[in-house]
């Protein structure tokens, strides 16, 4: 059995030190995933570290650079379990440059304000995660 692919993504907040609004961007592929959505990000790829992979996939799909806060872990190992198939990480980002549009990937971007962090039909894995990060910004 093949190991589980590593997909990083980007909780992104508008403010690291207090973050307030969450930015969910939307789904446009596959059908399956259309949609539904997600934190921005995507695979890993062969030779890549972690953290590169992250910025260049908010480069290719937002436009934007961003600074990266903590990690949010997750319960295995630091990994957030998806399907069979992947695992994600997850860091806390600001944007640092550029405004984020939705230019790969995704059809529509929002910026959730507290309270609304669940408003939007996230796909299914993720939306434990957002609770969780509801609890760790609480406390930032
Ligand atoms: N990026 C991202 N993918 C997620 C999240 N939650 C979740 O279940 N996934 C799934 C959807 C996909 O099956 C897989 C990641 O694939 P992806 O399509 O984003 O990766 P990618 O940008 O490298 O895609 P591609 O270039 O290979 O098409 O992980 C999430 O919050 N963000």
């Amino acid at each position: 059995m093949q190991p589980p692919v590593l997909v990083v993504a980007a909780a992104i907040v508008d403010d690291l030190a207090s973050p307030r609004s969450l930015l969910a961007a939307r789904r446009s592929a596959p059908t399956s995933l259309a949609g539904r959505w997600e934190f921005p990000g995507g695979k890993v790829e062969p030779g890549e570290a972690p953290e590169d992979g992250l910025h260049r996939e908010l480069r290719e799909e937002l436009g934007i650079r961003v600074t990266l806060g903590s990690e949010v872990p997750g319960p295995d190992d630091g990994l957030w379990t998806l399907s069979p198939t992947y695992v994600m990480r997850l860091w806390l980002a600001e944007v640092a440059h550029g405004a984020p549009e939705p230019l790969v990937e995704h059809d529509e971007l929002r910026w959730l304000a507290t309270g609304q962090w669940l408003s939007v039909p996230w796909l299914d894995a993720d939306v434990h995660i957002v609770r969780s990060l509801m609890s760790v910004v609480s406390s930032v």
